[in-house]
């Protein structure tokens, strides 16, 4: 059984507990978030199971290092702000490893993480679902067979997200492009998170996309990482890595046993 720490009750880490609840590999032990709401209850209970699990912290009441001391979990999962990362580097001394889906980090932020590595195994996603990593791949291969196209990243998201996408950024740098100049966002409505890459001929037009439709693509991409880091040694990952042996993976091996959900 993994035991599973999170960072983050908002609008992705709240749907990404219940899938971790669901997860019969995982049990949530705790979740850490920083409005007092609902402090001693059990994310299980408020998210509508009947069961006890992933009580819930508030960050103000714990004393991190004896917490951590106390409360030792096999993998944190991140989905709350760039600063977390100062907040439960004190954990890795425990043997603890990281997960982290915070899209944008600040430069001392991803720094500390990045040194966070050399202690303890890390993987850092800014998207971390699954099918992502095959519009990359399938993009790099395309850029390769027609490098004189025009390349525009669309990346469309809620209303109400302020920063632009971390995976167009990362899409961007993966091909190469200014991220100032080719990355175009919308934000409208509730859209989850969709990403289109968009290659431009004198005679046609190809267009890759990935759309998360709901919040639980992110955790059940958590979940895949929080299995694949359990047997790693310390250093900094990305999903890139962890997916690699389904991408390079012979056809046979593929078809019969997908290494990850989709
Ligand atoms: N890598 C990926 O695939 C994905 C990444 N994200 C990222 O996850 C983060 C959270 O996204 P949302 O849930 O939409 O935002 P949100 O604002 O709804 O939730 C963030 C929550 O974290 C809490 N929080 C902030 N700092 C904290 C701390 N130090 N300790 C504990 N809790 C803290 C906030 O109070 C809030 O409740 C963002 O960075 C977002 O870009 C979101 C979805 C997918
Ligand atoms: O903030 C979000 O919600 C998301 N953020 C990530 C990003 O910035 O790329 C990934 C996903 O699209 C949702």
């Amino acid at each position: 059984m993994i035991k599973i720490g999170l960072f983050g009750f908002g609008q992705t880490g709240s749907v990404v507990a219940g899938e971790i609840i669901r997860d019969s590999q995982c049990k949530l032990e705790w979740v850490i978030r920083q409005s007092p709401k609902n402090s001693s209850d059990y994310a299980s209970l408020l998210l509508g199971f009947e069961h006890l699990e992933g009580k819930i912290v508030h960050i103000r009441d714990v004393n991190f290092d004896q917490f951590f001391k106390e409360n030792q979990v096999d993998v944190i999962i991140d989905f709350s702000s760039s600063s977390s990362v100062s907040v439960y580097s004190s954990a890795v001394k425990y043997g603890c490893k990281i997960v982290s889906a915070i899209s944008n980090y600040e430069t001392k932020d991803i720094n500390q993480l990045k040194q966070l590595s050399q202690e303890a195994a890390v993987l850092y996603s800014p998207n971390i679902t699954v099918g992502i990593n095959f519009l990359m791949e399938a993009s790099k291969l395309l850029q390769k067979i027609a490098p004189h196209a025009d390349i525009e990243i669309i990346e469309e998201h809620f209303r109400g997200k302020k920063d632009v996408s971390g995976t167009a950024l990362r899409i961007a740098e993966q091909l190469g492009l200014d991220k100032s100049e080719h990355v175009n966002s919308i934000r409208v409505g509730g859209i989850v998170g969709k990403h289109e890459v968009v290659f431009g001929l004198p005679n046609q037009t190809i267009r890759i996309i990935h759309e998360s439709h709901n919040r639980a693509a992110f955790g059940q991409g958590a979940i895949y990482a929080a299995k694949w880091i359990m047997g790693k040694e310390k250093g900094l990952y990305s999903m890139e890595q962890a997916l690699s042996l389904m991408m390079n993976a012979p056809n046979d091996e593929i078809q019969s046993e997908p290494v990850a959900p989709l």
